[in-house]
């Protein structure tokens, strides 16, 4: 007789049916949870194996711990493969939702490099170029709902003790208890690249610009290097982001003895069934000191030609690409001011209805890169990336967030970003390079935008 939580015996029973390796996931709520609690507290067992996903209106938050499947793809096909994978995975899945709501259930977290095709940067070596993870353990929260998903996959004669494991493991995690904070490590040094030659490579691309008449924008990053005395904590960095950018994406996602996390105001794309969401960001400018100011600078920006016309090459090519995918799109005609902690947007907000069966990562595969992050036309601002930039983007800028089980999810774009290895944090902004472009302005609005992760790392002044 198996005795205890009431899916034991059916899990069991499953993996027998099955004679082992495949999903078996259920979901219970619970009556109230943190989930930047929980994924400190999975630290112990989980260490190097968690994410962290806040969408924007922190409408659902995720945190996940551990993989019981990780899928990777590094083939020229890498969404179709991924998705592949996901499928496969998913047709022999036992999944015991009682629960109506997105995001819990069979998650898979986590997301496709800038570009394959960048060769790729020493510091990015534990990122694979497209990897998700199927946690272990998952805690959603909707509308102040907590969940919890529990995903397992094992051999037939540890089923039992498996899922004695995991369940007491559970039960600690959720216990309250705290995982002793990590030691602040102090900044030694920051290195700032030369920002003299990266002046130069935006002349170049605004040359480039007026000498060939289909390239219109071309977004350069550079990459800015902060030294620790000592291992950076990540998890307090995740959590100053979270308390610090409320009205971000706040994400992280941990590969060995690295973590990706950022704070980004940036949507790639959110699918619920028919509806699609995506979003058009381009065009930037600083918050005032005053709120006299601040509506001065909002309205000179929404009055700036250069910053139209950037902007505008976004919903150009959006606009495009989802009219191709979509039965209805709705563009508002003029863009509106999208303000964050440190910095003001153009923002437009693009809505499309697409078949229910859609993937979500139809979408994610034709919209990444928008010219926003990448340029138009697209293939060939990558060209005068690579050529130019000189560094491996890894997951900056690119497509970070989560699909379920019926393909609903959501993108953002991995933007107002670092990576952090060890004792090293390398933080990334960029911005979009059109014929009116002027270095030093441009070097300034990169500054502005390493400000959020500056301050999450502890060097940079609030
Ligand atoms: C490239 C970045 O941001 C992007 C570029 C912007 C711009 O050029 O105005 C604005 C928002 C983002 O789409 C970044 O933050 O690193």
């Amino acid at each position: 007789m198996i005795k205890g939580h009431p899916l034991k015996g059916a899990f069991v029973d499953f993996i027998k049916e099955q004679k082992g390796s495949a999903l078996f996931s259920y979901v219970e709520k619970v009556e109230e949870g943190d989930p930047i609690r929980f994924y400190e507290n999975g630290k112990e067992w989980y260490k190097g194996e968690r994410f962290y996903f806040k969408d924007r209106d922190a409408e659902r938050i995720f945190a996940g711990l551990g993989s019981v499947s990780t899928i990777q793809s590094a083939k020229d096909n890498r969404f179709e493969d991924i998705e592949a994978q996901w499928d496969q995975l998913m047709s022999q899945a036992s999944v015991h939702n009682p629960y109506d709501i997105y995001g819990t259930g069979p998650v898979a977290f986590g997301g496709f490099s800038f570009d394959p095709l960048q060769s790729q940067g020493e510091e990015w070596s534990r990122f694979a170029s497209s990897f998700f993870y199927v946690p272990e353990m998952m805690m959603t929260v909707y509308n102040g709902d907590t969940y919890i998903t529990v995903n397992m996959i094992c051999e037939e004669q540890d089923s039992e003790l498996l899922f004695d494991r995991i369940e007491k493991r559970k039960q600690t995690i959720l216990s309250h208890m705290q995982h002793p904070s990590e030691k602040e490590s102090v900044l030694m040094e920051l290195r700032t690249g030369d920002t003299c030659a990266w002046k130069q490579s935006v002349q170049s691309a605004v040359d480039e610009i007026e000498r060939d008449d289909e390239l219109k924008k071309v977004v350069l990053a550079r990459k800015v290097t902060a030294v620790f005395d000592g291992t950076v904590p990540s998890d307090r960095v995740l959590r100053r982001l979270d308390e610090g950018q409320p009205d971000s994406f706040v994400f992280a996602i941990e590969a060995m003895d690295s973590c990706f996390l950022g704070a980004s105001p940036e949507r790639l794309v959110k699918k619920r069934a028919q509806t699609v969401l995506t979003t058009c960001l381009a065009g930037s400018t600083a918050r005032g000191a005053t709120a006299e100011e601040d509506t001065e600078l909002a309205d000179a920006l929404l009055n700036d030609g250069k910053n139209r016309i950037e902007h505008d090459y976004v919903v150009q090519m959006i606009r495009h690409e989802m009219q191709k995918m979509c039965h209805r799109v709705t563009v508002p005609k003029e863009p509106v001011v999208m303000k964050v902690r440190d910095i003001q947007h153009l923002y437009t907000p693009v809505i499309g209805e697409a078949a229910e069966e859609d993937s979500i990562l139809r979408f994610v595969q034709t919209l990444h890169p928008t010219p926003a992050l990448g340029g138009l036309p697209g293939e060939k601002a990558l060209r005068v990336i690579r050529e130019l930039e000189g560094m491996d983007r890894g997951f900056y800028a690119a497509p970070v967030g989560w699909m379920d089980y019926r393909k609903n999810g959501e993108f953002a774009v991995a933007i107002r970003s670092g990576l952090v290895v060890q004792n090293e944090a390398f933080l990334y902004a960029g911005c979009g390079v059109v014929r009116d472009s002027n270095p030093e302005t441009e070097l300034e609005e990169t500054n502005m935008k390493l400000r959020p992760m500056l301050r999450a790392i502890g060097g940079g002044n609030e």
